[in-house]
Order: structure tokens, then sequence, then C-alpha cells
């Protein structure tokens, strides 16, 4: 008799779209669906969702999802979890009370807070913190977002002062919410998205009375509730979903949607490594069971937790598909993102333009919170596929800053580079960034590997999979490797070209706001 086909749910919650999908026990999606949401930008750098809508969009996944997967002829008993995987740091407050957020979600590219960052850089401590959290202070950590919204918002100050206020990250109000929200009150975030606050030590995997303490210098942060920290693959603490098509199935597994990459790409052991180029760009690097603290501009993060956690170095990109749309929609480039990909093969390399797209400031390795995006090199030779050519090449000249800083922490260069995420479609983009660092570049052809990971994370619990030697075989067919095809000498070249049009960026927020004063 053949074996019974069970499936895995994966709810992928990302900063542009929300996406349910649903996996064979070969790692295969057999039905998805997506739903954009809106994107809100109130002000210059201000970057918000509103947080029904995101829970919204993911119902209307789910529910679409499993009519697909019905209409193939499967039975939705057959699906024995259900994962969640999600944009990290954008931060959601609501009233526990009532359930009902109390304001947008603050998302993780938002820079409203540099002046707080730059105040509490002055703050005596402020040195070691990075040292419990693995995280440098910058306006990226949900923290100085909690902190905005408790001074300026009163209808969040309101409900602090009664003792009602939840915090929480995408996970923990997603999963809130699908259980049905203060009836049940299932509040829990799990390691790899408790670390992207600052709250949390990252060696206890609990919060740090050191950092609430620290950042508690106007409000009392002890009165605000936290979810409670719990593993990332769990058979009940994550609760089920109260309403919709799976009504009643279990949620078995959580992680911040860049720990689900490297899980879904299997990078399991220590030395692995995944890029994944989605809104931002994240290069994870596994560095087994005890973490490293970053001497060269790196995070230390939570790869996952199983049972025993394992820790990560993390190269952060604020800005990669975004910086596409942003071509997209802000200067009328196309209306598809595979159209400025094309737009770039029209010309032969940038012309000499390098685009610093620091949107939102720039991150890894760099954490220079005062610099804007700034063109540098623009002739009149410069046309619109120079621009896009610079704008893709913008996240792989940061990758290739990223991939030193890492040799330099981990004292072991790496070797290949596995790459996931909307933006690794770009053939160019992918062959400039073999062209870049000069190793070799592999992609998958199923590229939904932090849903898969997800689905890993929530199958694990209830024995789809029994341990991580099973899933040998998942998702390893056709792959594409992309090795260098420029001399390293000219690779040296370019990238030295961005090194010094890095430089030059900074200090302009800066310089804006003392000329303000004048
Ligand atoms: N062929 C392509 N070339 C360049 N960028 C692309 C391509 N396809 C998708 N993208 C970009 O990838 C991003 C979406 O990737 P995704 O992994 O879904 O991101 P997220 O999870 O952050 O929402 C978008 O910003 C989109 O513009
Ligand atoms: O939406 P993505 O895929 O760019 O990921 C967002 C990150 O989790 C932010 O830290």
């Amino acid at each position: 008799m053949s074996e019974e086909q069970v499936f895995v749910g994966s709810i992928d919650q990302g900063t542009t779209s929300s996406r349910f999908l649903i996996f064979d026990k070969q790692g295969e999606p057999v039905a998805i669906h997506q739903e954009e949401f809106s994107q809100i930008f109130p002000h210059p750098g201000w970057h918000e969702h509103d947080p029904e809508e995101i829970v919204s969009s993911v119902n209307t996944c789910i529910d679409k999802a499993v009519e697909q997967f019905q209409s193939k002829g499967h039975d939705i008993k057959s699906i024995k979890a259900v994962g969640v995987t999600n944009q990290r740091e954008t931060t959601v407050v609501w009233d526990r009370k009532t359930g009902k957020s109390l304001y947008n979600a603050i998302v993780w590219t938002d820079t409203r807070t540099s002046s707080v960052v730059h105040e509490l850089k002055a703050r005596p401590g402020s040195d070691g913190l990075m040292d419990v959290c693995g995280e440098p202070l910058s306006t990226y950590p949900s923290v100085t977002k909690l902190l905005w919204l408790l001074k300026n918002k009163p209808e969040v100050k309101e409900v602090y002062d009664r003792g009602d206020l939840a915090f929480g990250t995408i996970d923990a109000w997603l999963i809130y919410k699908l259980n049905g929200g203060a009836e049940k009150n299932v509040f829990v975030s799990d390691p790899t998205n408790a670390a992207r606050t600052m709250f949390m030590d990252i060696r206890s995997l609990e919060y740090s009375d050191k950092m609430r303490k620290f950042f508690s210098y106007e409000f009392d942060l002890s009165k605000v509730h936290f979810p409670k920290i719990v593993k990332s693959s769990d058979k009940s603490a994550f609760g089920e979903l109260a309403a919709g098509a799976l009504k009643g199935f279990k949620i078995t597994g959580c992680l911040g949607d860049q720990s689900a990459a490297l899980v879904g790409q299997k990078g399991f052991k220590a030395g692995a490594a995944k890029n994944t180029y989605g809104t931002g760009c994240f290069l994870l690097y596994n560095c087994g069971e005890k973490p490293v603290i970053s001497k060269n501009g790196l995070l230390s993060t939570i790869a996952y937790d199983f049972g025993t956690p394992v820790y990560a170095l993390e190269g952060s990109i604020a800005v990669a598909g975004s910086g596409v749309k942003f071509l997209m929609q802000n200067l009328n480039f196309g209306v598809k993102s595979e159209h400025i990909s094309s737009l770039a093969e029209e010309v032969p390399d940038a012309g000499g333009l390098v685009f610093v797209t620091a949107f939102s400031g720039l991150f890894a390795p760099y954490w220079i919170d005062d610099a804007q995006g700034t063109m540098f090199g623009i002739t009149q030779h410069t046309q619109t596929g120079h621009i896009a050519r610079a704008t893709l090449e913008a996240v792989c000249y940061q990758t290739k800053a990223i991939l030193d800083a890492m040799a330099k922490d981990s004292s072991q260069p790496l070797t290949s580079l596995r790459v996931d995420g909307g933006m690794s479609n770009s053939t160019l983009t992918m062959q400039t960034q073999a062209d870049v660092t000069g190793i070799p570049i592999i992609r998958p052809k199923m590229r939904e590997t932090t849903a898969l990971g997800a689905a890993i994370a929530a199958g694990l619990a209830v024995g789809v999979w029994n341990d991580l030697s099973e899933l040998e075989k998942v998702n390893v067919e056709g792959e594409t490797t992309f090795e260098r095809k420029i001399s390293e000498k000219d690779a040296k070249k370019m990238f030295r070209r961005w090194e010094r049009a890095v430089e030059m960026t900074k200090g302009w927020v800066v310089e804006e706001e003392e000329d303000e004063k004048k």
C-alpha cells in the first residue's frame, strides 16, 4: 500500500505581500495564493502597514490556496500543520482587552526614529547593548518604534497607562489574531523574531532586564506586555486557526522570514549561508550552537530553535526589490519587476553610474543612518538602462561588503552562496553577484524557500519529518549556478567605485538638519 500523502501549510507574511502555500513532503508547493497589501508612506522616511489589512490578506490567501488545493482533488485532512513566517522587526501595538491595534504597524525600513537613536547612542551603557542582544542600535530593530509610539501617540499612551498595552512583531500579532484575538489570548513569539526587537538576550533566549532597563528612561517598559518566547517548532504553543477554510488546524511552527529561508535552503551545518533578495536583502551564515558577536558591522541572530538554538551572523541590506519598485512606481520605469531587469540588460554596464540606494540610511556592514539615496556619476550619456543597472548592482556591492565582513568575523571566507527571494529571478542580478564576489551563486529552481522553511518548522513538530536528516531529498532539483565572467581586476575596480560612493553619502541628513537650525 502506498504511503498516505501528507501536506503542510505555510503563511509567508512579507513586506510587500502575504502568501499561503501548501507543500508536499518533498517540498513541492501544490497550491499557492498571494495578495499584495497597502504600503503607506505618510512622510519621507516613514513606512507603515495596516495591521488589520495584513491579517485579512493572510486569511484571503489561506482560503484561496485551500480552494486550489481542493480543486486538485486533495483532501484538507491531509494538511498536518501550518507554519508562520514573517517580515521581522515591524512593530504592532494593541489593546489586549479589545484585541484591536492602536496604530499602523511601523515597518522595519522606517527611519522616523533616527533622532531617538542618536540620543540613545549618547546614553551611558549604550556600547554594551550589542553584546547582549547581538544588534547595533539603529532605526531597524523594533525597540525605537515602540518608544516612538509611546511618546507620540496619546491613544497608545492611554492603554499603556492602564496596563493593557501589548507589543509584538508581526508573528506575535498574526498568531494572536489568527487564534481569535483577545478571547484566546495566544501571545507568543519565537527566538528568531524576538531577537529582532533588541529586548532579547541572545544567549538565554529570554527578555533581558538590562535591555528593558536601558530603554525605560522615559516609560517603564515592564508595564508593557511582551509575547512569551517559545521554540520555533512546537506542537501546542502557537494555538490553532479560529476561522476560515482551515478552522481548527494547528499552527506548529514560526520563524522570522530570513531564518525561514536559511531553513528552507537547508542551511543546517555551521558554515552554510544563504542570501534572500526580497524587499530588502539578507545574508545569513550558520555559526553553529554559539553566537558570534560581530566586530565588523554584522548582526548576531538566531537561525532557528528546534530544541537547541542555532545562531547566525547576518548581513542586512535595507533596499533590494524595493529599489526595483521605486523605479517602477516613482519613476515610471516599467510596470513589472522583470522590466527593470530587461531595461538594465539593454546597456553593457552602468556607464559609470553608482546608485547608493540608502532610502533607510545604509544598513550592514556600514550602519550609516545619516545617508540618503544618492546617484553618482550622472553624465549626458546616462540612460534609464544605466539607472536600472546601477539599482540592481547596488545590492550586489553591499552583498560583497557583507561577505568581506563575514570573512573577517568568521575567519572563513564563503566558497559559494545560495540565493532566493523575488529579485533572485533577475538572472542579470545573479550574474552580477557572481561577477562582483567571485564565488559561485547557486539558485534553486523552487525559490519559495522562506515559506518552505516555515513549513519545515511546522512539519517537524508533528512528525511530517522526524528530523533534519529526512529533509535531504527536499527541494534539490534544478539548481542554476552562476560563475564569475569578468576579470578580478574589473570586479575590484567596480567595487572600489561603490566604496567611494558610500563614503560620500555620509552625513547628508545631519547636514540638512544643521542647516535648518541656522
Ligand atoms: N525579475 C525580477 N527582477 C528584479 N526584481 C524582482 C524580479 N521579480 C521580483 N522582484 C522584486 O522582488 C521583490 C519581491 O520579492 P519577495 O521575495 O516576494 O519580497 P517580500 O517577501 O519582501 O515581499 C519585489 O520588490 C520585486 O520588485
Ligand atoms: O520582506 P523581506 O523578505 O525583505 O524581509 C524583511 C526582513 O525580515 C526585515 O528584517
